[in-house]
């Protein structure tokens, strides 16, 4: 027997490894396991190079509970240790090992500034236990070892009796831990960090029907025939799957395992994912995965299912930001990279130069692969757009990289739903919608229904109309007018009249004198007395509305880009909307208007007020009651 002292330099460690992270005592599990799996792949290998004459059979990590001891074992197959190896590992490496860690962290009282906590390792067993012991058998042949430690610097090593190989750590669990000791909380922890984890992990037996039996057909006295009940057999429960889509080359893996793996991740996600892209690189860093690009939903479960990252098959967080850029985060699948440091606050890893470069790895492969299926079939690319392109707008936002590359398949979709590369766009606008000072004029509308009269006006003139309605469209529309020779611009149908949206040389000339004019201007702003109004005479074509409101493009635009965030100019976010309500001099119904009595024309204005405010759909409430009252009156 021997008995030691740990260390006694800092005999104060297991009090502060148990009030380290409160909230993340449950990572001992994890880190436990990962040791029986290192402990398991480490034979595995000396198996392979005739290092170790031993067979290496379906060696497995087994976790039992009992409850009367109130014990958590896990038990492992792997490498062992020898009494040596015990003082070496135990006593030395993994104590300063721990000592480091704590030393690091302790002082950070930012918790979530760390990401996974790996490196703490076995001494973590301490955060749940009071007293720890260590059966190990190595697999060389040397006697098995029994260590045990109370949290007290002091420990002993004793021979053990313990006759096959591997490794049993059991923690005696403390009081106020025993919630370690229910089997739903410990199945919870293991399906959380564990579940593609490489070594199989049994956690108690099922039972399952007998694949040995065939049920046997009966036949009753009535001659009705039953099937026998199928002989159930009792087998191990191995919680984990240890071959999961992502370790695997993608040339071996057809779209319906894609499918199988999401299914495998969010059990609770019903829809099928768009398409997925297999991440897989060893150069300059590490790093597999398969992402996906979901449907969009409105369903809040849906957007729980997050990007998990795992490190060797072992989950570390699905909190993944600085590691996969900002704009892909709503994407879903898996990353495992053993490059991303984990011990690290995210401003650091931010900073990580691994870190930037998968960052960057990984929108180039997005991009690519969008290229790619753009390229392939764009037919259903068009059919895909509206599901993705809010992620695709927000990089193209938010990475001036992918902004090149996406500027070749982002799409812009006309109300007639012809989809427009922004090339093809430009390309098929640039002869009829340039203006008499050279400006091409795109137009869009956000919303077809209630933008209707403005398209069909646009449309009447032979110009194109995009619908763009994603909620940082005009974030886009900014970069897009910013970043090309500053000829285009892009406006809304409805933030002005058509004529004026795209001016040509062709001037129309004014029914209405100028004398005139300055008459009608205060007759139309009096019965209008609204100061959101401003109210504009235009020459237009006679046959266009006599009026019509309109939404100035600037205003409009900076009053969206401040209510998504950023951009636009400061405080425009706060003011009310102001609204244009261009008479249009040139139609028959203004040269009544202005030849009216004064009862007459307050009710011609009135009444040609709420119709232009009812195609913009600025008409409700008591003016729409009153507006249908009036127009009853006039066909009685
Ligand atoms: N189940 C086990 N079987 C065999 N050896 C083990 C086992 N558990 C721990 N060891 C030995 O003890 C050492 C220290 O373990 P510890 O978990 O503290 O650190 P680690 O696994 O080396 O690194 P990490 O900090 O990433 O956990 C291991 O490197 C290993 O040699």
């Amino acid at each position: 027997m021997s008995k030691g002292n740990i260390n006694v330099s800092v005999e104060n460690i297991f009090p502060l490894i148990k009030k380290f992270l409160y909230s993340d005592h449950e990572i001992f599990l994890r880190e436990l396991i990962s040791n029986g799996t290192d402990a398991t792949t480490k034979l595995k290998h000396l198996i392979s190079i005739g290092e170790a004459k031993t067979e290496l059979g379906d060696a497995k990590i087994e976790i039992s509970i009992d409850k009367d001891a109130k014990t958590l074992t896990i038990k492992d197959q792997g490498i062992g240790m020898t009494a040596d190896e015990v003082e070496k590992y135990i006593n030395q490496i993994a104590f300063s090992g721990a000592e480091e860690f704590l030393d690091k962290y302790k002082d950070d009282k930012n918790e979530t500034g760390v990401i996974g906590h790996f490196g703490l390792g076995f001494y973590s067993a301490f955060m749940v236990a009071d007293k720890v012991e260590i059966i190990t058998k190595s697999f060389k042949d040397e006697p098995a070892a029994h260590w045990t430690c109370d949290g007290s610097p002091e420990y002993t090593l004793v021979a053990h009796d313990k006759s096959d190989r591997g490794t049993e750590i059991i923690l005696h669990i403390a009081e106020d831990s025993t919630e370690f000791l229910e089997e739903g909380k410990i199945r919870g922890l293991l399906t959380k960090y564990n579940r593609f984890n490489q070594v199989p992990i049994k956690f108690g037996t099922k039972k399952i029907n007998d694949p040995e039996h065939e049920p046997a057909t009966i036949t009753d006295k009535d001659g009705k025939e039953t099937k026998e009940p199928h002989r159930q057999i009792e087998v191990d429960d191995i919680i984990n799957n240890t071959n999961p889509a992502w370790t695997k080359k993608p040339a071996d893996l057809e779209k319906e395992d894609y499918d199988n793996f999401y299914r495998e991740l969010y059990p609770m996600q019903f829809e099928e994912s768009l398409f997925h892209i297999h991440l897989n690189v060893d150069y300059p860093f590490n790093l597999t995965g398969i992402l996906f690009f979901p449907k969009l939903t409105q369903n809040l479960d849906m957007q729980k299912d997050k990007i998990q990252l795992y490190q060797n098959q072992v989950f570390v967080t699905d909190n993944v930001e600085g590691i996969v850029p900002d704009f892909l985060q709503m994407l879903k699948g898996v990353i495992d990279s053993p490059d991303i440091p984990l011990n690290v606050s995210r401003s650091y890893l931010q900073a990580d130069g691994a870190v930037k470069k998968i960052s960057g790895y990984i929108t180039k492969k997005v991009a690519d692969k969008l290229a790619s299926l753009f390229k392939k079939d764009r037919e259903d690319f068009e059919k895909k757009w509206n599901d993705i392109k809010v992620i695709i707008e927000y990089g193209m936002l938010s990475e001036d990289k992918f902004f090149d590359k996406a500027k070749k398949f982002a799409l812009y979709p006309t109300v007639d739903d012809t989809y427009f590369t922004f090339d093809e766009l430009v390309e098929k606008t640039k002869d009829t919608q340039t203006d008499k000072d050279g400006n091409h004029v795109i137009l869009y509308a956000a919303n077809k229904d209630a933008q209707h009269s403005y398209i069909q006006a646009a449309k009447d003139k032979g110009y194109q109309v995009l619908i763009l309605d994603s909620p940082i469209v005009s974030h886009l529309m900014q970069k897009l007018e910013t970043s090309g020779d500053g000829k285009i611009k892009f406006s809304r149908v409805d933030a002005d009249h058509i004529d004026n949206l795209i001016k040509k040389d062709d001037n129309v000339i004014s029914k209405l004198s100028d004398e005139e004019k300055e008459k009608l201007k205060p007759v139309i702003e009096g019965a209008v007395n609204n100061s959101s109004y401003t109210v504009q005479l235009e020459a237009m074509d006679s046959n266009a509305s006599p009026f019509m409101i309109t939404v100035p493009e600037f205003m409009r635009r900076m009053k969206e880009m401040q209510a998504t965030g950023g951009g636009g100019m400061f405080g425009m976010g706060n003011m009310p909307d102001m609204y244009n309500l261009v008479v249009n001099t040139n139609s028959p119904l203004v040269s009544e208007i202005l030849a009216a009595d004064e009862e007459k024309q307050k009710g011609l204005i009135s009444q040609a007020f709420d119709l232009a405010k009812l195609s913009q759909n600025l008409l409700h409430g008591e003016e729409l009651t009153n507006f249908i009252k009036r127009s009853y009156e006039l066909i009685k």
